[in-house]
């Protein structure tokens, strides 16, 4: 088997929200986990459960109270640690990045982020027309203003300024809330496309759909803690667990569940639609026989 790179190690991270000293909340309560070279991980859990308070922790926008995060091994708490490297090598998008676009144009907005890293004006315009091209802005968009697209490009450009940056690992917080059903696929098929040329994943989302037709790996949230982590086939078998966690389990999953619970034989709990679908389809024949 080939052996994976941890990339991230995350151990017992303890993050406290203080707006006032009365209100304190306790968002993150000794979460530990390790992220694999390549892996498509999506973080789910119910609203409020801890998912954005921890993904701004990767790439040193918020410290942890206590804990700890290496990246490729190293303290990203330790002196002198070169922030704005990690910040090139973890790109963050954030909820609803569209509202983050400043530029004059769609080119010069995302050739921000390799310009501030110090490349040419050239090298620059090269890496964002390259991101530009991958989230499918043509060019006829480069040089109009960033706020005369609609909703779904504007999400799109926001994006391409964070792949411009060619970053290693690439975290979304619900990149595709508000999107209509076809951009939101094209985005989650540039996702899987990007992990496979070697970008590690990391998903914020509350569609369990998404989860289990794109993520490998599901790491589920509730009140702070992670209470589950696994393949998304074994993460969605605990139907008792997702329950209590507040989130519902993907369609497919549950009508298998159902088909159970009438004492019909399930064979195989796949989260693959077409897998699942067929088996549905195979019952139903095999009940009209
Ligand atoms: N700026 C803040 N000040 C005070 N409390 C906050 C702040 N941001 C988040 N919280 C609290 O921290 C906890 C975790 O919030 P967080 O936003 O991380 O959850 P989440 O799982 O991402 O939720 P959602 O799915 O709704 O985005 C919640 O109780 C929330 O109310």
């Amino acid at each position: 088997m080939e052996e994976t790179v941890v990339l991230i190690e995350v151990e017992k991270l303890n993050y406290t929200y203080a707006s006032s000293e009365k209100e304190k909340v306790h968002a993150l309560k000794d979460v530990s986990l390790n992220i694999r070279q390549g892996e498509f991980v999506a973080l789910v859990g119910s609203s409020g459960s801890g998912k954005s308070t921890f993904v701004r922790h990767l790439n040193g926008l918020i410290k942890a109270d206590s804990g700890d995060i290496r990246f490729q091994g190293e303290s990203i708490y330790q002196k002198k640690y070169p922030i704005s490297k990690l910040r090139q090598k973890v790109g963050l998008v954030f909820q609803y990045p569209e509202h983050q676009l400043f530029s004059r144009s769609v080119l010069a907005d995302v050739a921000f982020g390799p310009r501030n890293m110090g490349d040419s004006k050239e090298e620059a315009e090269n890496k964002a027309k390259a991101a530009l091209e991958k989230v499918g802005i043509g060019e006829e968009l480069f040089e109009g203003s960033p706020y005369e697209l609609s909703g779904g490009q504007m999400r799109r450009v926001a994006i391409a300024g964070i792949l411009a940056m060619e970053p290693e690992v690439l975290v979304l917080d619900e990149p595709t809330a508000g999107l209509d059903p076809y951009v939101r696929n094209q985005l989650l098929n540039l996702l899987k496309k990007m992990q496979k040329s070697g970008v590690t994943i990391l998903l914020v989302s509350h569609s369990m759909e998404e989860v289990a037709n794109y993520a490998d790996r599901v790491v589920v949230f509730n009140s702070g803690r992670i209470c589950m982590d696994g393949s998304p086939e074994e993460v969605f078998a605990d139907k008792e667990k997702i329950r209590k966690a507040g989130l519902e389990m993907p369609q497919v999953m549950e009508a298998l569940w159902q088909l159970k619970e009438q004492g019909i034989p399930v064979h195989e709990f796949t989260c693959n639609e077409k897998t699942a679908i067929c088996q549905i389809v195979d019952i139903i024949k095999k009940k009209e026989a």
